[in-house]
């Protein structure tokens, strides 16, 4: 039998949009398929009936070649079916081994015994180059350790194919090398793996063939080998896609944003953030590399107020507001696009107008003397969900919670860039973005810039870093390695900076 899984002419439809429009998708056995698609496409809508989350309103799915009901995730889980979510759901004061078999208890008078199940998660994290202590508490360890916590509970309860949704989207450059490397393990052992990812070069470097959809559509399936990363994301997107950000030289102006000597504790109570003096000014997008934890959070924080300072000034056009209240800093221009969507971002039982109004609901024309003016708040809402291309079921009345997680960014980033911020921060804005819409946001970043204003970028991804900003200034371990000019600097560089090793030449 060449197919494990087989999804035939699946078609799903939520109030206002067909979500899964007639898609197939065919698993081979051992091998690892990507499904690729902008944001909405569908991915999460198709993978969640695979594993039981939804159910189709039309087509089949076969399991081993037998047509199947998934009527939840516990049948899928015993028809071999895992599935690891972009959020983890593990209890953080548990065992790695608790949390395993958590639900998976045995029935039947069978006496559970913990230290026979931690032996089994260990042989199996041997054999498949997890490395996982059986016995670590979750909230003592990092991000990508819990994600392998999750594929061990998978592997576990005997699941033959893995669904992993953006697995990489909250990893580092290291643990995403790691992570392939575990993907191929786990093939090598015959089992089959379904990635839902926007990383081009991702899928380049593990996947064996790509499915892509568009719009809820199947458009085809391609042998990763034999296909650019060019074509596939015209496959996706449906029109050519500039990979390389177009920008002039930056015409900088007034220090925008000065730090002098910030000194910013981290959740440990020790110092994340040391003596750090740096300066943005109006027309230059500013770069932060390093890898993560080495106190970008603590900068991010400390300009935005959200955590308090130990030493130094914060100035904005002159003002120290290092002890301002955060609504005073966004009244001095200060506009940020946050890293944690769901909780600084969005408020998701509310709608999306509601949301694209948060900063400023109180002010004319949105509101005069107390009294909303929704004809206003709809226009408002409207301009920035259009001029972001933020796909929805019912535009501005629609839940903010039944978007898709890339709408939901572009939504936020949109909101943020429309207030016309004298400074913005942006974190990990692309994150979770397809290529199209990262084109698209780097290019507004870049318009914000040549407006004159000043952008200080945060990002993990170190392609972005160089591509967007015009300087880089890299952290490690809280300190300022030194800053580069973008242009004349490269990944080597970057790479030894943010492990501390080189200074750059000054910029
Ligand atoms: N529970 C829901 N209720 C209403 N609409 C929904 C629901 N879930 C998804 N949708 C809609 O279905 C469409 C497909 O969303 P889905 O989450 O499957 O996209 P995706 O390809 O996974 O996107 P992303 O890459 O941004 O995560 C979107 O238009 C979304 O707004």
């Amino acid at each position: 039998m060449e197919f494990v899984v087989e999804m035939i002419n699946i078609r799903k439809e939520f109030p206002g949009v067909v979500a899964n429009d007639d898609i197939t998708l065919q698993l081979k056995k051992g091998e690892i398929h990507a499904l690729l698609g902008e944001n909405g496409a569908g991915k999460s809508t198709l993978m969640g009936i695979l594993f039981g989350m939804y159910q189709a309103d039309r087509g089949v799915i076969k399991v081993d070649g037998k047509e199947v009901r998934i009527g939840n995730p516990n049948v899928a889980n015993k028809l071999g079916i895992g599935m690891v979510h972009q959020h983890f759901k593990l209890v953080s004061n548990f065992t790695v081994t608790e949390n395993i078999i958590l639900g998976n208890e045995p029935t039947k008078g069978l006496v559970l015994s913990i230290g026979a199940a931690a032996r089994r998660i260990e042989e199996l994290s041997k054999r498949y180059g997890l490395n996982v202590d059986p016995h670590a508490k979750i909230e003592d360890i990092s991000v990508g350790m819990q994600q392998r916590v999750e594929i061990l509970k998978m592997l576990y309860r005997d699941a033959e194919v893995l669904i992993l949704d953006e697995p990489s989207a909250v990893l580092t450059p290291h643990e995403i090398d790691e992570l392939s490397k575990i993907m191929k393990n786990l093939i090598a052992e015959g089992k089959s793996i379904i990635l839902i990812t926007h990383k081009l070069k991702e899928i380049k470097a593990v996947a064996n063939r790509c499915t892509v959809i568009r719009r809820g559509k199947t458009i085809g399936t391609v042998d990763v080998a034999e296909t650019s990363q060019q074509k596939m994301a015209e496959m996706m997107v449906g029109r050519n896609v500039s990979f390389k950000v177009e920008k002039d030289a930056s015409v900088p102006g007034e220090v925008v944003l000065q730090l002098e000597g910030l000194s910013v504790n981290n959740n440990k109570n020790s110092l994340g953030l040391k003596q750090l003096s740096l300066e943005v000014r109006a027309g230059e997008i500013v770069g932060i590399a390093g890898v993560d934890g080495n106190g970008q959070t603590e900068l991010v924080e400390a300009i935005t107020g959200l955590r308090k300072i130990q030493a130094g000034r914060i100035l904005i056009q002159g003002d120290n507001i290092a002890h301002k209240s955060i609504r005073e800093r966004i009244r001095k221009g200060v506009g940020h696009i946050p890293e944690d969507r769901h909780k600084r971002g969005m408020v998701l039982d509310y709608t999306l107008e509601e949301n694209m109004i948060l900063e400023v609901y109180n002010q004319p024309p949105f509101s005069k003397r107390g009294i909303l003016n929704k004809l206003a708040i709809r226009k408002y809402a409207s301009d920035i969900l259009t001029s972001f291309d933020v796909r929805s079921g019912k535009g501005p009345l629609s839940m903010s919670r039944s978007l898709s997680g890339g709408n939901q960014q572009k939504a936020i980033i949109g909101r943020e860039i429309e207030l016309n911020p004298d400074l913005l921060i942006a974190v990990q804005p692309t994150r979770g973005l397809d290529v199209g819409s990262i084109e698209y946001i780097h290019k507004r970043l870049i318009e914000h810039r040549d407006k004159g204003k000043a952008v200080l970028l945060i990002s993990l991804e170190l392609d972005e870093i160089l591509n967007v900003s015009d300087r880089v200034a890299v952290l490690n371990n809280g300190e300022l390695v030194g800053v580069v000019k973008a242009a004349e600097s490269n990944e080597n560089e970057i790479g030894l900076m943010m492990a501390g090793i080189e200074k750059g030449g000054g910029a």
